[in-house]
């Protein structure tokens, strides 16, 4: 597989794992900001509708409990019928009721069941007595269940049937040595307190109180606030399974505010519930003064705060891309083009083409690797052209060789042939004459037989030395047999050849061979062949011959010329 091909599948595994990894991290991230922060914003909420719906209703119930706590009611109490005591609570209680936030009071005594009241208009002012309570109706069940709870004060929503509106009830016992005397306090009008505490109209956010028993108290849809729970039946209580379907999520809810209950810290607690189908983290809080739990519920997607953000992995995703793409850019550049490149010189030096110009490229490495692989192209190269001079050299040393006579270092035959057929082939070119000298030492036999064969050598020998010596810078001279040789003149005519040979057969004749304690001479015959025109090679041996054997016919040791033979 190719490197680059390798480098692009590396690379996409590199940037598929990179991209799984950090969406996976990102994810996990965002999604663990978003639960932190979802726990943060919801404890802060239930906090902020604590203090919110707390407020108003603890300053009512401080004022109601110091309202029970006057002399003048507990003695309207226990003296009713006293109408200077009725006086004195009575201007107590308009006290009170310019100080409430709803500007009313109620008054109701367990020894009478009488009920006093006066509203905001002060409509009652004169005479607040109303009517009095019996446990037989139904809408006074109310007050017949606080006296019967014992608590000292309660938060009890109930229609106010005077009015004709629903009011947020303080229920306040007035007590005495244990006795209890009646219940007092005061109310709020219920659609502005919701607006208030839990309809404010928060996107995303849902909230409710509930009482120990889980009965809904305050609520944005009314209809779902369980009025007059303390008049009621736990069974007959409006209560959470309304809004959690889950048998779970009830359980855990109850759970919660036991435990809630029990730090009575104003701790906050969030837990993932399902409301009404949706998932929603719900914050809860205990709410000691008046014995309730806020649950706030937030929306999942209202507390995405990092939900804008998930352009940023791919961000990432496109920068690392980018990156890889820079670096297979690099790598080409840097790497493969140069390596590409010398991969085709590399070609080109194996068809034996080492003229192509040497390219140092890369950097770096590639670069050291380039110099490295052109100076040892320039190596095989020198290495291949010292070879192949070698070799040439050697080659003529053996051409050479084949051509020279081992004995004496003349030409020899196949020599001597050679050079007759182009000094033929340069005359037919170029004109000229040439002539042929041949040679043949006289009765040798006989000298190898009475001296040796090795002062026969020495013989042939000394001839050719004499042959070497007389001829002309541009002739040739060569041993044409055992003891024959011929001698090629260019450029002669056939006096001064018979001169030459003349000279020739006088020098061989002084020569003195030592051979041992003997010394001997010997003779040569020479004939002398040269043409009047032009004649083959053949031709021209065969009047040398010719010739020679005239010579030797002659009684040897003499010339003849081919002419004279004929
Ligand atoms: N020592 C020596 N003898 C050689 C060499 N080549 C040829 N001979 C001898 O030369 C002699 C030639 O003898 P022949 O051809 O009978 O002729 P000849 O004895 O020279 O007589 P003519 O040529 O008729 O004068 C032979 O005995 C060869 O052995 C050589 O290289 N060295």
């Amino acid at each position: 597989m190719k490197l680059s091909v390798r480098f692009y599948l590396l690379m996409t595994a590199i940037f598929l794992s990179f991209s799984l990894v950090s969406w996976l991290a990102f994810s996990d991230m965002v999604n663990e900001i978003n639960v932190l922060w979802g726990k943060r914003f919801a404890e802060r909420q239930v906090l902020f509708d604590k203090h919110r719906t707390l407020s108003p209703l603890i300053r009512e119930i401080k004022l109601a409990r110091q309202m029970a706590a006057e002399p003048a009611l507990l003695e309207m109490a226990l003296h009713e019928n006293d109408a200077a005591v009725r006086r004195r609570a009575t201007r107590v209680m308009e006290r009170y009721r310019f100080d409430f936030r709803d500007h009313s009071y109620f008054a109701a005594f367990a020894r009478s069941g009488n009920y006093y009241f006066n509203d905001s208009a002060g409509q009652y002012s004169d005479r607040p007595y109303r009517y009095t309570l019996s446990p037989h109706e139904k809408r006074d069940y109310w007050f017949y269940a606080t006296m019967k709870s014992g608590v000292d004060y309660q938060v009890n929503l109930d229609p106010d049937v005077h009015l004709g509106v629903v009011k947020v009830w303080i229920n306040v016992l007035l007590k005495s040595g244990g006795e209890v005397l009646g219940v007092i306090g005061t109310g709020i009008d219920l659609t502005e307190f919701l607006k208030e505490s839990v309809d404010i109209n928060q996107p995303g956010v849902d909230t409710f109180f509930v009482d120990k028993s889980l009965a809904i108290q305050l609520s944005a849809d009314p209809k779902l606030i369980d009025y007059a729970s303390i008049a009621k039946t736990v069974g007959e209580r409006i209560k959470i399974d309304v809004l959690f379907k889950n048998p779970e999520d009830i359980e855990r809810l109850r759970q919660t505010a036991i435990d809630l209950e029990k730090h009575q810290g104003g701790e906050v607690s969030t837990l993932w519930v399902d409301y009404r189908g949706e998932k929603r983290l719900l914050g809860m809080a205990y709410l000691p003064e008046v014995g309730w739990y806020d649950l706030t519920l937030m929306d999942e997607s209202s507390l995405q705060v990092l939900r804008g953000f998930t352009w940023l992995p791919l961000l990432l995703g496109t920068i690392f891309l980018m990156a890889m793409l820079i670096l297979g850019f690099l790598l080409h550049r840097w790497v493969l083009n140069p390596i590409a490149r010398l991969t085709k010189a590399t070609e080109h030096i194996q068809r034996g083409n080492y003229d192509i110009e040497p390219p140092i490229v890369g950097k770096g490495e590639i670069s050291a690797l380039s110099r490295s692989f052109w100076q040892m192209v320039e190596f095989v190269r020198n290495a291949n052209v010292e070879l192949e001079r070698k070799v040439n050299e050697r080659t003529q040393d053996l051409l050479r060789l084949t051509e020279i006579d081992y004995l004496t270092g003349l030409l020899n035959r196949r020599g001597m042939t050679d050079k007759l057929e182009k000094e033929v082939a340069r005359q037919a070119r170029q004109g000229g004459s040439m002539g042929l000298l041949l040679l043949d030492l006289d009765h040798f036999k006989q000298v190898n037989d009475k001296y040796g064969h090795a002062a026969g050598d020495l013989a042939i020998c000394a001839t050719a030395n004499v042959l070497r010596s007389m001829k002309r810078s541009y002739d040739y001279a060569g041993r044409w047999g055992g003891e024959e040789f011929m001698l090629l003149l260019p450029e002669c005519n056939e006096d001064e050849m018979v001169a030459i040979a003349e000279r020739i057969r006088e020098a061989i004749r002084n020569l003195h061979i030592e051979a041992g304690p003997r010394n001997f001479s010997f003779t040569v015959s020479i004939g002398v062949h040269f043409p009047s025109g032009p004649q083959t090679l053949d031709a021209m041996l065969q009047q040398a011959d010719k010739a020679l054997y005239a010579a030797k016919d002659a009684g040897r040791d003499c010339v003849r010329t081919s002419r004279q033979q004929s």
